[in-house]
């Protein structure tokens, strides 16, 4: 029965290279957690101490209440950043091979491996060895490896990078497939509007803290109310200093204005409208690309 994955101040130090300052989140059976961050960032530190391949200094990794351990691990299907697979073995062997690891027998490993290299789209290629196979096709024999032993935790490190837009979609397919039967998912990426799409809740971390965790639309109110101004000539900055505009970053023809809840909207119109014609004004939303560049 698949519990929450909870995450609790993991600290994690390599020699005096910082790692995870006290890295803390919760990702429910069912949902999505998109784990976002700039290179060396933490984020493979984490999974890998989720996946108890390596040990934190403190904090710790619980499943529901109770510590993770040995067999919850083996009930995680994991896909590491650095591919794990045997270059000389045969994609079907290998897959039948990794299931038993996990406790399959023979004729359910056997099954599991026929169901996955079929949704995966790589049957065809059951009998050849992984490394005749191009980057993105091994790509979805490690994504079948994480999911032959039908598990109960996803954590997948960066799974959709270098895969073309049809594998995009099948690997965003089998992600939320896995959700919707009641798992929980954490999946890494720098491809941010694939987290803002797929993920129920994104956890964004910055040398090694947790900046935000939350909904996109959590990271959003956090992140206050847009207004984009497009018409008036940027030249004379005439945004600067109306009551309720906290920042403004003008463009050539167009201003995005921060403002707060309460700012005269009608106020900032009639200053917008004496620098120039107004063409658009409207409120926006932030993309969750705009949201990370400004915590990070
Ligand atoms: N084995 C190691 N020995 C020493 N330092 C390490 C080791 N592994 C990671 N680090 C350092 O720990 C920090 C976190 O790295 P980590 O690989 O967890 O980041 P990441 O967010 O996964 O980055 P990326 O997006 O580039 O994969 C970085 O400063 C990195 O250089």
């Amino acid at each position: 029965m698949p519990q929450a994955l909870n995450v609790n101040r993991l600290a994690k130090n390599y020699g005096s290279v910082t790692a995870l300052r006290e890295v803390t989140f919760t990702v429910p059976p069912g949902e999505i957690f998109g784990f976002v961050g700039s290179n060396g960032a933490g984020k493979s530190t984490t999974m890998r101490i989720v996946l108890g391949v390596l040990a934190a200094d403190s904090g710790d990794v619980r499943l529901g209440d109770a510590p993770i351990g040995f067999a919850d691990r083996k009930r995680i299907g994991y896909m590491p950043e650095e591919r794990g697979l045997y270059p000389k073995m045969k994609v079907g062997d290998q897959l039948v091979y990794l299931a038993r690891l996990h406790g399959l027998s023979k004729s359910d490993a056997t099954t599991a491996t026929e169901k996955w290299t079929r949704r995966l789209g790589i049957h065809e290629r059951i009998g050849d060895n992984v490394n005749d196979l191009s980057l993105g096709n091994q790509q979805r024999v490690q994504l079948a490896a994480a999911l032959v032993h039908d598990p109960d935790l996803l954590v997948l490190d960066e799974p959709f990078s270098g895969l073309d837009p049809v594998a995009v979609d099948v690997m965003s397919e089998v992600l939320t497939d896995k959700a919707a039967q009641g798992i929980p998912v954490i999946f890494s990426s720098h491809q941010l509007d694939l987290v803002e799409r797929l993920c129920d809740t994104v956890g964004v971390i910055s040398g090694g803290v947790m900046k935000a965790v939350g909904t996109v639309d959590d990271l959003r109110a956090r992140d206050g109310l847009r207004l984009e101004v497009t018409g008036p000539d940027s030249a004379g900055r005439w945004a600067d200093g109306l009551p309720g505009v906290t920042d403004v970053e003008y463009h050539d023809r167009s201003a995005v204005l921060h403002i707060d809840e309460g700012a005269d909207d009608q106020r900032i119109l009639a200053a917008a409208l004496s620098a120039g014609p107004v063409h658009r004004f409207a409120t926006t939303a932030p993309t969750l690309t705009e949201l990370f560049r400004e915590l990070v």
